[in-house]
């Protein structure tokens, strides 16, 4: 059970101020970082016992509430495969649509496509992977058999208008192949983007990466994609999400995947822990005067509802410690 929530003190926010003044003046990070919230898919999917529909709902509109500007709500996956998701199209038709915050949804292949757009996705994000096991364990085909099923949903995608963000899987290792090079993340980002994917989201599935192999990866990756499309997905296995992050930030990268408390991990990716928390990278971007829209306190509400729905502590470190203030 999550414990009772305080307001976050005043004292607190005044300290994320103070530094904001003292880090901006270094000119080394954005103004504005748009966060990219996924816990309602990536940080669901991989529950064993199935969430009931209308707490998946909710907890959409309590992060809407809270001023996520993007909100990933479910995915269009074959229900065999992740049976969490068998609920998508109830998901994305029940929750509250705010204007200006945009709910995309995760499609496999042509047909979840369809079913995404009957739906009323009005936009989708497809999924590949710089590892050829991974690739297979995950959806079944090679990354080559994978990008033609993205190529053909990009293309008629945009046809409708419908704007697709890509996701690439394990840049900073893999669970069966181990080490990726950061040449191969750049080739396969190159080829997503060049399909017609506006963001490129660099996904360390395993949350293996460091600081280090972050910068590598994506000094590579920066000479195939503009920065301005690239985000990263951090997985906080080993306890370095937050750090790939900043380093991620550093080199100018301006968006940033996170799930709420912390939630997450990919049923086809063994020992993979939760996102990085959206509460612990806004209380970080808030300390450093970047902007995110977010309001903290909101935030937090919604994490304390999916922790009770979910019979479970928060893995964030500032809920942890709010509760205790
Ligand atoms: C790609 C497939 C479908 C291939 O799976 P397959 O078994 O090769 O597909 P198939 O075409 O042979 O179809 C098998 C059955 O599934 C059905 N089916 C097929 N497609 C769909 C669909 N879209 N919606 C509903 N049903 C579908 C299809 O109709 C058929 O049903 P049957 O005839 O046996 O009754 C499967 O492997 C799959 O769904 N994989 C998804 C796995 C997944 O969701 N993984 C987690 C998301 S990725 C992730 O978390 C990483 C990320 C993005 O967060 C970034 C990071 O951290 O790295």
């Amino acid at each position: 059970m999550a414990a009772a929530r305080m307001v976050l003190p005043q004292r607190l926010v005044g300290l994320a101020s103070l530094r904001a003044v003292s880090t901006s003046s270094m000119g080394t990070f954005p103004n504005r970082v748009k966060i990219v919230e996924v816990g309602p898919r990536d940080g669901l999917q991989n529950e064993k016992n199935i969430v009931p529909t209308p707490v998946k709902i909710k907890l959409v509109d309590m992060l809407s509430e809270a001023g996520l500007p993007v909100i990933e709500a479910t995915s269009f996956v074959s229900p065999k495969w992740v049976p969490q998701m068998a609920d998508h199209t109830e998901v994305l038709k029940g929750i509250q649509k705010f204007p200006g915050i945009s709910y995309p949804v995760l499609v496999p292949n042509w047909k979840g496509f369809e079913a995404a757009v009957a739906a009323g996705a009005k936009e989708v994000s497809v999924f590949g992977a710089a590892s050829e096991l991974f690739s297979q364990k995950n959806v079944n085909s090679s990354i080559e058999e994978s990008f033609q099923r993205i190529d053909a949903i990009s293309k008629a995608a945009r046809a409708a208008g419908i704007p697709v963000r890509g996701y690439i899987s394990c840049v900073l290792g893999c669970p069966y192949e181990g080490k990726i090079s950061p040449a191969k993340v750049a080739e396969v980002s190159k080829r997503m983007y060049s399909m017609g994917c506006y963001e490129i989201s660099l996904g360390d599935t395993i949350g293996v990466g460091t600081p280090g192999a972050m910068r590598d990866m994506l000094s590579a990756v920066m000479h195939e994609v503009p920065l301005a499309a690239l985000a990263v997905h951090c997985h906080d296995t080993y306890g370095q999400a937050l750090a790939n992050t900043l380093m991620a930030l550093q080199m100018g990268v301006t968006v940033v995947d996170s799930s709420v408390a912390g939630l997450g991990g990919c049923p086809y990716a063994q020992g993979a822990s939760g996102n990085l928390a959206t509460e612990d990278l806004v209380y970080m971007l808030a300390g450093l005067g970047i902007h995110t829209g977010v309001n903290i306190q909101k935030l937090l509400e919604a994490g304390d509802f999916i922790c009770q729905a979910l019979n479970r502590k928060s893995s964030s470190k500032v809920a942890q410690a709010s509760c205790k203030l």
